[in-house]
């Protein structure tokens, strides 16, 4: 597991990261989620002893990387693409690593086959698209068959196919037990693979909870509804803790009522329904929401809002 107390990383004036605390788990897909500049890979290369924390620590099984016996084989990292040789083929970037650390050479041909890069591995790098170079830069991760796994934005680069082998692959290695951290500056990236998300921004936590009580808690949840008598829904639906507002097109918008609640009210005041739906807010607006604070560079586009389908 990784564990992270006080992290603290400052570049001149730049306070990359801000006293960060939380602990990455095994068994499951922790996403690492924060706009542009948030700090997560300053984190991520604390953790694997690339940089120095200005305070704090960050653990892996309890002890600093720099102190880790055999480090390749417990802890593997996708961290920047572009720093592969060009000049060396696919097999010989991994065959130097795999012997650099004492690695059984037969990892080379077996992962390379699990990132589907066994046709393409006597090819120069300098040839491979950014997608096979994610690939190849994922196979180096998998090479030592760590334990712990830390992907910064793995699916940069990707097509759709590749998007789908990287969820695939993520949770396995979850599923196979291992401590697995992904970072991305996407909440509809990571949501769709993390069990838990780590949120952070301005380099300091935002918040840290599953994948499902953060997209639960965001944003407030609506009711859209519509029926027979506007004004008589209306008067139905005042009641102390709901908000009742205009919908657009006669409908209404109300918060602090589950829909089973609204219809319950809707039937008392024998206005029959024509419409009754939840409105989640879109997670990016839930997101701009959690973030918006602690955002360093903030756009001016106001996200969309997505409803959810209407009832039948
Ligand atoms: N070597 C460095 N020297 C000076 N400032 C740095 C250095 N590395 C990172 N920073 C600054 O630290 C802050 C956090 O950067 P970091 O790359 O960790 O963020 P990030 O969340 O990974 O962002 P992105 O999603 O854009 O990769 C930024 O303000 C960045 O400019």
């Amino acid at each position: 597991m990784i564990r992270i107390r006080g992290l603290t990383k400052r570049y001149g004036t730049v306070l990359a990261v801000d006293d960060l605390s939380f602990d990455v788990e095994p068994g499951a897909v922790t996403g690492f989620l924060g706009p542009n500049g948030a700090g997560k890979s300053t984190t991520m290369r604390m953790v694997l002893g690339l940089d120095r924390p200005t305070a704090g620590e960050a653990l892996v099984d309890g002890r600093p990387f720099a102190t880790l016996a055999e480090p390749l084989r417990r802890v593997g990292a996708l961290l920047d693409p572009g720093a592969l040789h060009p000049g060396r083929t696919g097999r010989s970037h991994l065959l130097v690593a795999a012997r650099t650390s004492g690695i059984p050479l037969r990892r080379v041909e077996e992962v390379l086959d699990e990132v589907g890069l066994g046709g393409a591995a006597r090819r120069r790098v300098k040839g491979y698209s950014l997608g096979m170079r994610q690939r190849l830069g994922i196979a180096a991760a998998l090479l030592g068959d760590p334990r712990v796994l830390l992907f910064d934005e793995p699916v940069n680069g990707l097509d759709l196919d590749g998007v789908r082998w990287i969820r695939g692959l993520l949770r396995r290695l979850a599923d196979e037990g291992r401590t697995v951290l992904v970072s991305s500056h996407l909440l509809g990236e990571v949501q769709q693979i993390a069990d838990r998300l780590v949120v952070i921004g301005r380099g300091r936590l935002i918040a840290d909870a599953t994948t499902e009580e953060i997209l639960g808690g965001l944003g407030r949840p609506q009711v859209r509804v519509r029926g027979a008598r506007a004004d008589d829904l209306a008067a139905a639906l005042r009641r102390p803790g709901l908000t009742v507002a205009p919908g657009g097109d006669g409908d209404l918008l109300v918060e602090g009522a589950t829909a089973e609640e609204v219809g319950a009210l809707a039937h008392a005041a024998d206005v029959p329904l024509w419409h009754l739906s939840d409105v989640r807010p879109s997670l990016e607006q839930a997101y701009l929401e959690l973030t918006g604070v602690a955002t360093e560079f903030v756009t001016t586009a106001p996200a969309p809002v997505r409803t959810a389908e209407p009832a039948r």
